[in-house]
Order: C-alpha cells, then structure tokens, then sequence
C-alpha cells in the first residue's frame, strides 16, 4: 500500500457539502508577508496543503516563529528575529513551490541579502521569473546566479520605480509589491495583474500600514513606508478548489454544495458553468457557499479562453475540460496564460475521451503562444463514455481533473502520484469520501 495511489471505483455521481479555506494563492503570499512586519502576524483558515508546508518552513528558516492558533487553521507568524538562513537548508525545499522568489523583496528590506532556491510549482510551460528580475533590478538589486540558486543583495536599498510589465504576471505583480511598499519613494507599475488574490494581498499590506493605490486600466501606485505593522486576516476563499469541485458535479452528474466559496470572485466560472448547462444556486449568508449540480439532460459545448482575470481562470481549465467531455457536440478550448497545459488531455482520451489538440489560437483571439509551436488549443467531440484507465497525475490542476475523469468513469482506475494534488487541495481524500465517491489508496 501506497499513500501515492488511488484506486477510483468510478461511476456514480458525487453528492454532498464540503468546505474550502484560505485560497492557496493567497494564503502563501500572506504568509511571506508576514516577514515584512515589526510585530506579528495572524492568519485564519489556512487549509493544510503542501505549499502551506513549504512556506512555513523557509519562514522558519529565517527565524520567524510560527505558531498554531487556538482555533483549525489558525497561524501567528512572529518575525522579531528574522536572520539569514543556511543556504544548504533553504534548498531542501528547492524545485517544491514557486513561493520562494516572493521571499525577495521582504529579505531585501530585512536583511540586505536574499537567497532564492529553483523554483518548483506546475511543470505547464517554461514559468521564466525575468519580469520579477527586472523590476527588481530597477529597483536597485543586483543579481547573482549561482549554481545553488539566486543571490541578490540590495547595497544601497530599494528604490520606488516606474515599471511596466510585459504581461500582466501574477507572481511579478505581487513582488513589486513585496518589495515597493517598504522601498523608498513611489513606485507605479504598469499593466500589473489584478486577481482577487493580489487584490486580497494588497488588503493585508494596507493593513500592515502599506499606501497603495489600484487605478484603472491595471496601473498600481505603492508610496514606500519606513515601517510596517503585523496584520490579522481571514483570507479570501479559494476559488480554484472551488471550481474543481464544481466541475466534478457537473462531470460526475452529481450535486455539490462548496461551503465558504464566494460568487465575487468566481463570475466568469459561473457563467460558463451555465453556458455548459451546469446549475448553482448561491447562498450569501455567513456560513453559506454555492451548491453545483447537474440538472438533468444534456451539457452544452462552449468555446472556452483561458485569460488573465477577470477572463477565465487557467486553473480553471483543466477540472472543466473534463465536464465538456460530456457536453454535446464540439467545445473549443484555447490555453493563453501557459504554453504547456494541455498535455494531460492524452489521458483523458485514453479514458474515451475525444479531444484533439492545436498549435493554432482556435476561438477567435490570437494570443501569445500563436505561430510559436505551442500546443495549446483543443477541439473536445462529446459526449464521450469514460471508461475506467490507470493514470500518472502529471500536475497540480491536470491531476485533480484526472481525479474527477476517473470518478466519472464506468470502472476501477488507479490513480498514481496524488500527493501533487495535496499542494494545492486540503483533505481531498475525506472531502471524496464525504461526497460518496468510493476511493481507497493503492
Ligand atoms: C502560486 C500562484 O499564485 N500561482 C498562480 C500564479 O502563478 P504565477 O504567478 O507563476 O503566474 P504568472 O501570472 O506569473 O504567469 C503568467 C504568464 O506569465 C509568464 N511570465 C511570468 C513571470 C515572468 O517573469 N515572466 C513570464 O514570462 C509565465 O510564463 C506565464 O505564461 O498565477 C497563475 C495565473 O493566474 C496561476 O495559474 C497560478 O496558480
Ligand atoms: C499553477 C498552479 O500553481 P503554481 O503556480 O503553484 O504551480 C495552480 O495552482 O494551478
């Protein structure tokens, strides 16, 4: 028996209520912001995944001390004594997550000196860090390459900068963040990324006493401040489990009520959730959330781009291919945040799935990766009839929508590696339990 193997005896619909915490998204970048205050820091509903893990470790690595709170998912990060780290420690966690370079610009202004390992996270496309490089560089860092990873010292501080990102990265927005609000004079970035969990970033660093202005048209102002305060805050729902779960209702023909998942954030979802034929119905009260199910009779093929937010989250991509599996006729999907993430569609097809991929920029927008080799457009003929197939999860995201082919096919599959998914999703093994599916490790 294995912990990195699922036997999925699919077929039956999923039916139940689960609950999601802190977005995994969010939730790692809160916790490095910490490292930015004078006092401490409290975070409520950490969910317990892999990245969380990750993140506590290095921070304590550097010396802050991480506590348990009183209540489930409760976290206190003290950073009074932050100090520089073995670098032979800091890169045990080399190739695990892709949090690591966010580290920079709180260490810049703690210590002088950061020491960034190779980062991990989904192997979807090549993920280069040259836009957080550059705005750092702008702002006064030098950078080192080493073998053992980034070395970057700050001799003369951080300096507020105008800065305009190539596209809009979610990752290179949240460092100039991290780095601007404790760097000396304004800095203005320009076509910066705006997703909830930047904007719920932006929320806890003015909490900790940060300036910083959202203007139209994605241009964000930071004033630099001499010193920052801890902060206490429940983060924003993770609206990627979210979606997950919702696209495993639609795919499984089940009905499943996401408690603590919020409407504001997950409009483009839903409404290619109805466009599918999907249905949900959301309840606004404290302790609500939106139920997602199946009504009956047949799903409709959509023509689905993935995009930068408000557009359709790329996350959001892979659980939702499997439920337009099942939709009648052919759904057009095109990948345009990352060159690479359609590669797990093969196993779906082995499942009986029909799907056909492009190099082309199919559903009408041309994108970044057109004419440059890049499979990531698919065409998807349904309805199919799954049938049960061993899978190898190769990511965060395509394993989850393994998961989910799986639970939808006739049959038993295995599903080997899902300890990826436990970077991004908490106790998805009770969560399936919980909705009846009937799974047991390998
Ligand atoms: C931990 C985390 O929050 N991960 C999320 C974050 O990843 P992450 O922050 O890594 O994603 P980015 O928004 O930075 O990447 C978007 C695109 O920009 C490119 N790029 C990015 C930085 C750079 O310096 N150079 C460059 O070319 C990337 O290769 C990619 O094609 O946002 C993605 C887009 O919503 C999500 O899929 C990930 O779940
Ligand atoms: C791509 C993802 O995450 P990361 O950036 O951590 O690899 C994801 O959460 O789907």
């Amino acid at each position: 028996m294995t912990t990195d193997v699922l036997v999925v005896h699919g077929g039956s619909p999923l039916r139940g209520q689960i609950r999601v915490r802190g977005a995994k998204n969010l939730v790692s970048k809160a916790m490095v912001a910490a490292l930015l205050g004078d006092t401490p820091s409290r975070l409520y509903d950490v969910p317990a995944i892999r990245d969380v893990e990750i993140v506590r470790g290095l921070l304590e690595l550097h010396g802050v001390r991480v506590t348990d709170g009183e209540l489930p998912g409760e976290l206190s990060f003290d950073p009074s004594n932050v100090e520089r780290a073995n670098v032979d420690e800091i890169n045990v966690h080399a190739g695990s997550s892709r949090i690591p370079i966010l580290f920079c610009g709180p260490l810049l202004h703690k210590l002088g000196h950061a020491f960034i390992p190779d980062l991990g996270g989904c192997n979807i496309g090549g993920r280069p860090i040259d836009f957080h490089l550059q705005a750092l560089r702008e702002m006064g860092a030098v950078v080192d390459k080493t073998p053992s990873g980034l070395d970057i010292t700050a001799p003369n501080g951080l300096q507020g900068t105008k800065f305009e990102l190539p596209y809009p990265s979610v990752g290179a927005t949240e460092q100039v963040l991290l780095a601007a609000v404790r760097a000396h004079g304004v800095t203005e970035l320009r076509n910066a990324a705006v997703e909830p969990e930047i904007m719920d970033l932006i929320a806890i660093l003015q909490k900790m006493g940060a300036i910083i202005n959202v203007h139209t048209d994605r241009v964000i102002e930071i004033e630099g401040v001499d010193r920052l305060r801890g902060y206490t805050h429940r983060p924003i729902p993770d609206r990627i489990e979210t979606a997950s779960w919702a696209a495993a209702a639609l795919a499984t023909g089940g009905d499943v009520y996401v408690q603590g998942a919020r409407q504001a954030d997950m409009m483009t979802f839903l409404n290619l959730y109805t466009k599918v034929g999907g249905a949900f119905d959301i309840d606004d009260s404290p302790t609500g959330g939106i139920r997602f199910w199946h009504p009956g009779g047949e799903l409709k093929a959509v023509l689905l781009e993935t995009d930068v937010h408000p557009g359709f989250m790329t996350d959001w991509q892979q659980p939702m291919v499997v439920a337009l599996t099942q939709a009648r006729g052919l759904s057009i999907v095109h990948e345009t945040v990352y060159e690479r993430r359609l590669g797990y569609t093969d196993a779906l097809n082995q499942m009986g799935a029909t799907i056909q991929t492009y190099r082309e920029c199919l559903g009408g927008t041309p994108c970044r990766f057109g004419r440059r080799n890049f499979t990531h457009s698919a065409v998807i003929a349904g309805p199919s009839k799954l049938i049960a197939h061993d899978v190898v999860i190769p990511d965060l995201r395509a394993g989850f929508s393994h998961l989910i082919a799986a639970l939808a096919a006739e049959g038993t599959s295995k599903v080997y590696g899902v300890e990826l998914i436990r970077r991004g999703y908490e106790d998805f093994e009770a969560k399936l339990a919980a909705l009846g599916a009937s799974v047991e490790k390998g």
